[in-house]
């Protein structure tokens, strides 16, 4: 039997009006990726990746189209952005280009702080910040402020913060862009690891292709289609 469909977007589409008529940001894509699986995101500039993330991720509602979400129906034209923030902050962990982490907080409490924001006690959620970091090989910068990690370390310290309430889907906007190729790598493979060990279905927008190899599966949008034959 195949793992179960975590995502699925169906015939999304963002139109914008721009001064030169209406943008296509995204024009109609299909896409699903299943528990478990590593799906890397290629495209040329303007090609409608970060717009997929954002409708993906429940930040935007799109034009057309539906996104499900563990085999539900969670977003599509109109959905009230209230009820998506509840959906996303349950399903959805988000890793960005930068890792933003509080400056004065350690690594142990910024893993912390997302669960501390849905009412889960301080202690226990510290040592489940802890934890998660040891998972992730860190347990030696658990107490070390950000400015004390390198890059690399800070991002994988946002990995394992948005991993937190264990959601069932990652979704990241070209998490290795600011690393060197090695720590690049190895933020790749941390998401290989959390997709295989986790059952994590694991979405990574990206014009790294120096890690290409790493994915289970790559897409490539053009013009705010999926692309069939072109793949990085
Ligand atoms: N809020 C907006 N209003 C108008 N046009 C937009 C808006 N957001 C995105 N677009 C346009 O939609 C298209 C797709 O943009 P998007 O940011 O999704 O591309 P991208 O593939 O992520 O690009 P990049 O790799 O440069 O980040 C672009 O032509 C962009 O200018």
């Amino acid at each position: 039997m195949s793992p179960p469909v975590i995502l699925s977007a169906r015939g999304l589409a963002r139109h914008y009006a721009g001064p030169a008529g209406l943008v296509r940001a995204l024009d109609g894509i299909s896409l699903d990726i299943q528990a478990g699986e590593l799906v890397g995101i290629f495209g040329p500039s303007g090609s409608g990746k970060s717009t997929f993330l954002m409708l993906a991720g429940l930040l935007e509602t799109p034009s057309a189209g539906e996104v499900w979400l563990a085999g539900e129906r969670v977003s599509q034209p109109g959905t009230d952005l209230d009820r998506l923030r509840e959906v996303r902050r349950q399903k959805i962990g988000f890793v960005f280009q930068k890792a933003n982490l509080i400056p004065f907080l350690t690594a142990a409490e910024n893993v912390a702080l997302s669960l501390e924001l849905v009412d889960v006690a301080p202690a226990p959620v510290l040592a489940h910040g802890c934890r998660l970091l040891a998972a992730l090989d860190l347990s030696h910068r658990a107490d070390s402020l950000p400015a004390r990690l390198s890059g690399g370390e800070q991002q994988r310290v946002a990995v394992a913060r948005a991993l937190a309430n264990s959601p069932p889907l990652i979704l990241a906007d070209e998490p290795t862009a600011a690393l060197d190729s090695v720590r690049g790598r190895q933020v790749m493979q941390l998401f290989r690891r959390i997709a295989a060990s986790r059952g994590t279905a694991v979405a990574v927008v990206t014009h790294d292709t120096r890690s290409a190899d790493l994915f289970d599966r790559r897409v490539h949008l053009e013009d705010g289609r999926l692309a069939t034959r072109r793949q990085e």
